[in-house]
C-alpha cells in the first residue's frame, strides 16, 4: 500500500484533452455516451497493451499495471481510450481482456483514489469508472474476460461487463463484488450487472454478504462460464471467441437484447444533456449512499424506524425501491407516501413493488398515484376512476395484450396499432437521440414476426416509463 501511496503522489494529470469521435464503427452514435476523455497519464509505461489480429478481427487487451492492475483514474482513462479506438475500428469484432500479472486479473478500483482526494478528482474518477462500464457493457464487439487471477470488486465488474468469462481453474483465485465487506457499497449498476449474470437471489446473497467466490464456486453460481487450466485461459478465450463471431449478427440483436434494459436504467427518463447518464448515476448513487451510511440510514428516511432493519439489509432493498420509483422528478422516495407507523417499510416494499407492476399500465395508472396517503390504499387508489377501470379489468387487458402479441402469425407490428412513421421510438416518448431504434439495430420492414415478438416485449418493458411510453398508444 505504501507503494501505491508513493505512486499516486507521483501521478499528476496533464489535462490534455483527447476529444474522441462519438461515432462507432457502425457509423451510428455510440450507445454509451461518449464523454470526451482526458489524457492524464504521465507515466511513460502504458498500463494497457492491445494486440489486434487483423486476420481474425480479435483484439487482446492486456492489463499490465503492477502490482495488481488496480483501476486508478490513469488506468481507467487509458483503458477507455483503447476500448474506444477498438470500437471505432471496423476490422475489430471481438475483444479479449486479460492480465499480464501472475495471480491477479484486477484488484478492482484503486483504493487510493477513494482516499484524501478533492471532490473534483473524485468526480473524474467516478466518471471514469462509469465510463469503463458503459463502454464495455455497451460495446458492439463480442467481449470475453480471460480471468487469469483474482478479480475482486471493480475487477469483477469489468469481468461481468463482458459477454463471457473464462477463469483459471485455481481455487486460490477469487472473484466477486465484495464491497460490503469493505464497508462500502457497490453502486446500483454494479448490482444490475451482477443480477443479469447470476440472477436475483445469488446477487442478493452475494451483495449483502460481500462474498468473494473461489473459481469453482464462481462457476457454480454462474459468475464465470468456464474454468480451464491456467495456461489455457487465453487460448480457450480465443477458441471461444471464434464461436461467438460465427453467430450471425451477434454484435447486434442478441447481444443487445439483454443489455438495453440495464443500460436504459441509466438513461431513465433523461431528456436533456443535463440529465446525462453520469448525472443520474451520481444522483442515484448519492441517494443510495445517503441511505446506506451505517448509523445514519435509519429508515426514518423511508419511514422505517425499526432497529432490526439494519442498513445492510436495507441497502439493496432500498435501492430496488428507488429504482422502481425512480421516475425522475416524480416518484422520489419522499413520494412513496410512507408516513405513518402503520405503513411499515416491509408493508410498503412489497406493496409498492406489486403496485408498480400492477400500475405499470402506462398512461393511466401512473406511479405518482402511489403517493396516496390514506385509506385509499385500496385498489381504487390505483388511479382507476370508474368501475370499468377495475383491477381485474386491467389484469385481463394486460394479459390479453401479452397473449395477443405472442400469437405467431398475428402479432405483426401493425397489430399493435402502430401504422406509420411512429414506429420510431420517439413515438414511445423517448426524446433523446440515444433512444432511437437503431440503438437496437432494428431499422426496417425486413424485421419479421418472430423478430418483433421478442423485441416488442422487451421494448415495452424497457420503455414503460409510466405516463410517457405508453402501451395505451397501441390499440387493444
Ligand atoms: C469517493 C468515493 C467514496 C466512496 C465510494 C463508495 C461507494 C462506492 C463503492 C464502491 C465500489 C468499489 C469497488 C472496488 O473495486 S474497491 C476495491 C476492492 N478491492 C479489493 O478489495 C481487493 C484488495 N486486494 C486484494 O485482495 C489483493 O491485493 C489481491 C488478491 C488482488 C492480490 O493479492 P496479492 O497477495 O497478490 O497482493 P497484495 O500483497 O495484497 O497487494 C500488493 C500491493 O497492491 C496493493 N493493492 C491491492 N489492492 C489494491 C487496490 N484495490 N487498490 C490499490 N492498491 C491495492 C496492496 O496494498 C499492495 O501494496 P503494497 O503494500 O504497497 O505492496
Amino acid at each position: 500500500m505504501a507503494n501505491v501511496l508513493r505512486n499516486s503522489a507521483k501521478f499528476g494529470f496533464s489535462g490534455v484533452l483527447s476529444q474522441l469521435s462519438i461515432h462507432s464503427r457502425h457509423g451510428r452514435e455510440c450507445v454509451s455516451p461518449c464523454f470526451s476523455l482526458q489524457q492524464r497519464n504521465n507515466s511513460t509505461s502504458p498500463k494497457i497493451k492491445v494486440d489486434l489480429d487483423s486476420s481474425t478481427g480479435v483484439a487482446v487487451l492486456r492489463m499490465q499495471s503492477p502490482p495488481v492492475n488496480s483501476l486508478s483514474l490513469d488506468f481507467l482513462t487509458e483503458f477507455c481510450i483503447n476500448l474506444e479506438k477498438l470500437e471505432m475500428d471496423r476490422s475489430c469484432r471481438g475483444l479479449i481482456i486479460t492480465s499480464t500479472l501472475s495471480k491477479v486479473f484486477s484488484a478492482g478500483l484503486d483504493i487510493m483514489e477513494m482516499y484524501g482526494k478533492s471532490p473534483e478528482r473524485c468526480g473524474e474518477f467516478w466518471k471514469a469508472v462509469q465510463e469503463m462500464w458503459l463502454k464495455l457493457y455497451g460495446s458492439n464487439m463480442a467481449t470475453i474476460a480471460a480471468i487469469n487471477g483474482s478479480s475482486p470488486a471493480g475487477g469483477c465488474l469489468m469481468s461481468i461487463g463482458c459477454d463471457y468469462r473464462i477463469m483459471a481453474d485455481n481455487p486460490r483465485y477469487s472473484i466477486g463484488l465484495n464491497e460490503t465487506q469493505l464497508g462500502i457499497v457497490a453502486p446500483f449498476w454494479f448490482k444490475d450487472t451482477l443480477v443479469n449474470t447470476v440472477g436475483n437471489r445469488a446477487a442478493e446473497l452475494s451483495l449483502e454478504l460481500g462474498l468473494l467466490y473461489s473459481a469453482p464456486d464462481a462457476l457454480k453460481i454462474g459468475l464465470v462460464d468456464q474454468l480451464v487450466p491456467e495456461d489455457q485461459v487465453l487460448s480457450t478465450a480465443q477458441d471461444t471467441m471464434s464461436k461467438w463471431l460465427a453467430v450471425p449478427g451477434q454484435n447486434t440483436l442478441s447481444h443487445w437484447l439483454y443489455r438495453v434494459r440495464t443500460l436504459s436504467l441509466s438513461h431513465t427518463g433523461c431528456t436533456g444533456s443535463e440529465h446525462s447518464p453520469s448525472h443520474w448515476l451520481y444522483r442515484v448513487r448519492t441517494l443510495s449512499l445517503t441511505l446506506a451510511v451505517p448509523g445514519q440510514n435509519t429508515l426514518s428516511h423511508t419511514g422505517c424506524t425499526r432497529s432490526e432493519h439494519s442498513p445492510s439489509h436495507w441497502l439493496y432493498r432500498v435501492r430496488t425501491l428507488s429504482l422502481t420509483l425512480a421516475v425522475p422528478g416524480q416518484n422520489t422516495l419522499s413520494h412513496t407516501g410512507c408516513t405513518g407507523s402503520e405503513y411499515s417499510p416491509s408493508h410498503w416494499l412489497y406493496r409498492v413493488r406489486i403496485l408498480s407492476l400492477t400500475l405499470a399500465v402506462p398512461g393511466q395508472n401512473t406511479l405518482p398515484h402511489t403517493g396516496c396517503t390514506g385509506s385509499e390504499h385500496s385498489l381504487s387508489h390505483t388511479g382507476c376512476t370508474g368501475s370499468e377501470h377495475s383491477l381485474s379489468h386491467w389484469l385481463y387487458r394486460v394479459r390479453i395484450l401479452s397473449l395477443t402479441l405472442a400469437v405467431p402469425g398475428q402479432n405483426t407490428l401493425p397489430h399493435t396499432g402502430c401504422t406509420g412513421s411512429e414506429h420510431s421510438l420517439s413515438h414511445t416518448g423517448c426524446t433523446g437521440s440515444e433512444h432511437t431504434l437503431p440503438h437496437t439495430g432494428c431499422t426496417g420492414s425486413e424485421y419479421s414476426l418472430s423478430h418483433w415478438l421478442y423485441r416488442v416485449r422487451t421494448l415495452s418493458l424497457t420503455l414503460a416509463v409510466p405516463g410517457q411510453n405508453t402501451l395505451s398508444q397501441y390499440t387493444l
